[in-house]
This record gives C-alpha cells, structure tokens and sequence, in this order.
C-alpha cells in the first residue's frame, strides 16, 4: 500500500495563499513514493482542486455530521465531494479539545464521510497524563474503538499523542510503532484481513527530518503533518525523504 504524507494546514493560508501554494508545489514537485493530500480550511478547497499538481490529493479537515438541512455554519459530505475532496479529517485532537467533539460525534462524521465515497482520516492518541501513566495503549484503543462504531474498512487511522502535536517533542519511530501495532490488531479484530490495507499515520511533529525512520516502522503507513505542510520546501523534503 502506498504511504500517505497528509498535510494538515489547520486554520493556515486564505484560498488566494492556497492558491500559490498549490501552483509552486506543481512547479517544484517531482514525484515520489508516497502519496500526497492537503487538508485545507473548506473554503480553499476550490483552489486547490485546481491548481494542485496531478495525483496530489485534495482533503478536508472536518465536516458535518448530518446530510444536509438546517445547520448553520456545517459543510456537508456532499459539498466537499463536489470540489473534489477526498478525504476528510475527523476526530482531531482540536476538535476534539476546542468544540467539544466525543467519540460518537467522530464516528458520526467518519460515516457521512464514507456515505459519500471520502475517505475518513480518524484522529486518536493520549494526551499527556495518560502518557505519565503508561495508559496510552488503552487510552487510544478506547478512543479508536468509540470513533470506529459503524465505521466500515475504507478508513485511514491517524495516531497523534497530543503531547507531540506542535510542541516539537516527537514520539520516537519506537513510540509510534508501539501504538501504531496495537492499533493494527484492533483493527484485525474489526475489520478481518482487511486490516492490513488500512493505512495507519503517526502525526506530530513530524519534519523532513524525521518522517523516514517513523514511516520505515512496519505498521506506520505514512504521516498526519501540521506545522511542516505549510512551506513548499519542508514538503518537498518529506517527499523526497519517503523515496
Ligand atoms: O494534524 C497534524 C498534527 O496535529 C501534527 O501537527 P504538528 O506536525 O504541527 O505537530
């Protein structure tokens, strides 16, 4: 399976921004192993679906639990599909932590996503006092299985410990494959042989620098980057590290 490099810009980058981004990366990009997506604020979705080079995926970083109808303020499956997204982020730790998101909200969104052929990238990992405690294989197996309830085997699992995210402290490629295998079996239990296509991601704090040792783990499939997805050149260092 091909490894994924899921750039996650948060709330970076208004569409013109996205615009030169995307046509910078097309003029500098030369193609690698692994699979790129952006996950952009919903509103430059549009201009990335247009000026991304070829094979460079167009993601969303959310979206709304319901179908369609009286929710202010919601971007449904259906209108991110229609600019071309294909996936979609759900579950991140800042949703989670700022808006209030619980497991069932996740699993939720995670299933409008697949109604609608994106495929959902579901956000898990501890946060630091679950780490202090030595829980953090249990933490994130409780959380995976909440966010996965109904969720079928077209589903990319992105493992970020919260203590990682943003803080330059990265989890060692050890760390990473720890949780990253435990998340592997309960997947078996869910999914069957299934399991073994679906893409497993280690975000936080991940960089040119370090991304080959962690994506070289056996059950790391690729990375759920922030801070480094927002300049063309860390990009190209990623891709080109994953060659
Ligand atoms: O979605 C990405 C993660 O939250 C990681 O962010 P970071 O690479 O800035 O630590």
């Amino acid at each position: 399976m091909k490894t994924l490099l899921a750039l996650n810009w948060k709330m970076n980058k208004t569409p013109s921004e996205a615009r030169a981004w995307a046509e910078d990366l097309a003029e500098r990009l030369s193609p690698g192993d692994a699979e790129l997506a952006v996950m952009a604020p919903a509103i430059a979705l549009p201009a990335l679906a247009a000026h991304l080079p070829a094979g460079v995926s167009v993601g969303a970083q959310d979206l709304s639990a319901h179908e369609s109808g009286a929710y202010t303020g919601e971007i449904s499956a259906a209108m991110l599909v229609d600019v071309g997204t294909r996936y979609a982020v759900v579950g991140h730790s800042e949703r989670r932590e700022y808006h209030g998101e619980s497991d069932a909200t996740v699993a939720a969104k995670a299933r409008q996503a697949q109604q609608n052929g994106i495929t959902p990238i579901v956000c898990v990992g501890e946060g630091l006092d679950a780490r202090e405690r030595g829980e953090q294989v249990p933490y994130t197996l409780a959380q995976l299985a909440g966010s996965l309830e109904g969720v079928g085997e077209d589903v990319v699992v992105a493992y970020e410990p919260v203590w990682a995210i943003g803080t330059g402290k990265t989890a060692t490629a050890d760390d990473a494959e720890e949780l990253a295998s435990a998340i592997r079996e309960a997947l078996r239990e869910r999914y069957g042989d299934a399991a073994e296509e679906v893409r497993v991601l280690y975000g936080g704090s991940v960089k040119p620098d370090n991304i080959a040792a962690i994506c070289a783990k056996p059950n790391v499939n690729g990375a759920l980057v922030g801070g480094a997805s927002l300049k063309v050149p860390d990009v190209l260092g990623m891709n080109d590290a994953l060659k």
